[in-house]
């Protein structure tokens, strides 16, 4: 298989677009119409998929939303399903341990493409998923969140930010290694989001943030492609809740919203 920025940048070119569809199925928001489903989150999920997929770099569920024993059923379908459609799956889970741990999270790399990381606990906890050829590695970098700034934009003695640090050392991981790393950079901060691009010009970004939280879709839409053309901008509730605000059944919502997305930040790169 080839390497996950390869393949994206392909499904991109393929696409034309750069929208991530985030699947993160609330159990609070689900609609009426699934709720009697044997597996509600995979129902709404399959109709999701079913309606965005053309306009889907990738599927990004968060792990969080099926942490549970139907969850993990309804995850597995939903995964299935997606790279059925030819959609990668990057599997939003924030990982990373210690060494014997790690190596145990990274064998879901065996059933995703890509997967988010937590950078904190260093080089040797990110290794069991770096070192893995065809999968794409999005280390945490600059989030979206409003605390964002707490750790992440304290300073070095050497001046550098937090963040620009794990920039610097994702480049160095990644060129050391299998060209496999890219950084989560959120659009709620796009002059952070312009330096990080500036600074290594080379990596893919996951750029989240727009739609539900605000952030800047010209920004993102600027930023998150490195050179090669890989590159991704997520939305979530604003695309697979879109049909809250509508007359429209759900996923002829989502529908809608992704192509929305996609023409908006088309407009930009
Ligand atoms: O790693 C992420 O995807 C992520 C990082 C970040 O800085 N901010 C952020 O919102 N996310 C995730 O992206 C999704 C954003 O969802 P919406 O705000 O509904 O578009 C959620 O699954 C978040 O967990």
């Amino acid at each position: 298989m080839t390497a996950f920025f390869d393949r994206l940048a392909d499904r991109i070119a393929e696409i034309d677009s750069i929208v991530s569809v985030g699947l993160d199925p609330d159990p609070d928001r689900l609609p009426d119409e699934v709720r009697d489903a044997d597996l509600p989150r995979w129902e709404f999920n399959r109709r999701i998929i079913d309606a965005t997929a053309d306009h889907a770099a990738v599927f990004k569920p968060n792990a969080a939303f099926y942490e549970d024993a139907d969850g993990w059923r309804a995850l597995e379908k939903t995964v299935e399903h997606a790279r059925a459609a030819g959609v990668p799956v990057l599997l939003d889970a924030k990982r990373a341990d210690i060494g014997n741990t790690s190596r145990q999270y990274a064998t879901v790399l065996d059933s995703v493409d890509a997967i988010t990381l937590n950078p904190f606990l260093g080089r040797d906890a990110l290794a069991p998923f770096l070192d893995r050829e065809t999968a794409g590695c999005f280390l945490l970098c600059r989030t979206s969140n409003p605390g964002g700034a707490d750790v992440q934009e304290l300073e070095l003695a050497d001046g550098d930010l937090v963040y620009e640090r794990v920039a610097d050392l994702a480049s160095e991981w990644s060129a050391e290694g299998n060209r496999n790393v890219g950084l989560v950079v959120g659009a709620t901060t796009p002059d952070e989001l312009r330096s990080v691009r500036e600074r290594v010009p080379d990596l893919p970004f996951l750029v989240p943030g727009v739609g539900a939280q605000g952030g800047d879709v010209e920004a993102a839409a600027t930023h998150a492609t490195a050179a090669n053309g890989a590159g991704l901008v997520n939305s979530t509730r604003g695309i697979i809740f879109a049909g809250e605000d509508s007359e429209a059944a759900f996923d002829e919502a989502a529908e809608a919203a992704a192509r929305d997305l996609k023409e908006r930040l088309n407009q930009y790169r």
